[in-house]
């Protein structure tokens, strides 16, 4: 029997290479498809590689022709927030205008399974509360507002053209292969977890705490961090839902447990036994307070049982591969 195979939207990004890396271990050929915008020719190891833009339907045609996917994992994004709100008009016309593309795409080549990487960023700011699939969206940047849109483009799809869809709205994705193949690499890095082993390296000298004046318990936002490991685990079982014809569904994804920039920056100086210089600064425009995950849905209906997700270990894979493998700008 030939593979099947998987057309993966920024598979040469930092969680779209390692779902490479999985798709190809559970017996499918995953082609990636990507712009390289902030991806790396050199993270895709698992499969063929398709340079090109999302918003070129030739191009789109041509690899759909070519590979004929069963199914589509869609990363390709910009997810800078920060970015998204000095910009907003890019992060409209990449991730909306991608999407368009893909998905009538996909219609026309009569591939109905997505599944798609959506983001708690879609909650906006819900202080307190345990964000679920049934919490309201109301995104407060346009980074959230651009992936809320997709969900909502997604569904009209799966109605007017039967598109099959698992929508994962993941929390603070961290940790890379354990097996240190392959890692995070972005320039500039503007995840915390990178910053504070770039510090603990020397790399950089410090790192600016954006606001210790949020309403929790230290003052610094807390955010629920979910290893890429884990992450990706749970899109072949999306995968399988899919094959299954079980239907269109979303589900959330993190650890169900927050925590805040102090205690991140603790545990990375324990992890390491280096230390990391901190400097409180302004607030960052569009971060909200406190974004924990209720992902209870995702382990009864899916049978997601993340394993590596606890911020020791996300931190000591992250350390590993920083120390192991070449970053693929040189740098
Ligand atoms: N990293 C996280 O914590 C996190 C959390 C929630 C959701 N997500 C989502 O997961 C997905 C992957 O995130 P990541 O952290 O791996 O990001 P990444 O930047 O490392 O990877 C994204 C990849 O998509 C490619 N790309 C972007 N726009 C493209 C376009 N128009 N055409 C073709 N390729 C394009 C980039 O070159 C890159 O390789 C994104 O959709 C992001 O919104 C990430
Ligand atoms: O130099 C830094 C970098 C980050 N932070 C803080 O650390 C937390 C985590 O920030 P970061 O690692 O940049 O992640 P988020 O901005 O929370 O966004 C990530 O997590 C979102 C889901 O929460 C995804 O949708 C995004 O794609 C992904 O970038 C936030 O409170 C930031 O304000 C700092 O204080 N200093």
């Amino acid at each position: 029997m030939t593979q099947r195979t998987i057309l993966v939207t920024g598979g040469a990004g930092y969680i779209g290479s390692h779902a490479c890396k999985a798709i190809q271990r559970a017996g499918y050929t995953p082609v990636t498809f990507d712009n390289l915008e902030t991806g790396w020719a050199e993270m895709v190891k698992f499969g063929p590689f398709e340079q090109g833009e999302l918003r070129d339907r030739v191009q789109l045609d041509e690899v759909f022709a070519r590979w004929k996917p069963t199914a589509v994992m869609h990363f390709a994004a910009l997810s800078q927030i920060g970015e998204a709100t000095r910009d907003p008009g890019k992060y409209w016309s990449a991730n909306v205008g991608g999407a368009v593309t893909l998905l009538q795409t996909m219609v026309d080549h009569g591939c109905l399974n997505l599944v798609f990487s959506s983001t708690c960023a879609t909650y906006g700011d819900k202080d307190g509360v345990l964000l679920d699939e049934d919490t309201p969206q109301h995104p407060i940047n346009a980074y959230g507002a651009s992936k809320r849109a997709i969900e909502d483009m997604i569904a009209d799809f799966g109605q007017s053209f039967g598109l099959n869809s698992v929508i994962f709205r993941y929390f603070n994705v961290a940790g890379a292969d354990p097996e240190a193949e392959i890692g995070e690499f972005h320039i500039p890095e503007t995840h915390l977890i990178p910053i504070l082993l770039e510090v603990a390296s020397g790399e950089r000298e410090k790192v600016t705490i954006f606001g210790a004046d949020y309403p929790t318990p230290d003052g610094t936002c807390i955010r629920d961090y979910v290893h890429v490991s884990d992450l990706v685990e749970a899109h072949l079982l999306g995968l399988a839902w899919l094959e299954a014809s079980k239907g269109s569904r979303v589900f959330c994804l993190g650890s169900s447990q927050g925590f805040s920039v102090h205690e991140v920056i603790a545990k990375a100086q324990e992890v390491t036994g280096l230390p990391i210089r901190s400097e409180i600064g302004p607030r960052r425009g569009g971060d909200a307070a406190k974004l924990v995950c209720g992902s209870a849905a995702a382990t009864r209906v899916l049978g997601w049982q993340p394993k590596r997700s606890t911020l020791a270990l996300m931190i000591e894979d992250a350390w590993r591969v920083r120390q192991s493998v070449r970053h693929p700008a040189g740098a």
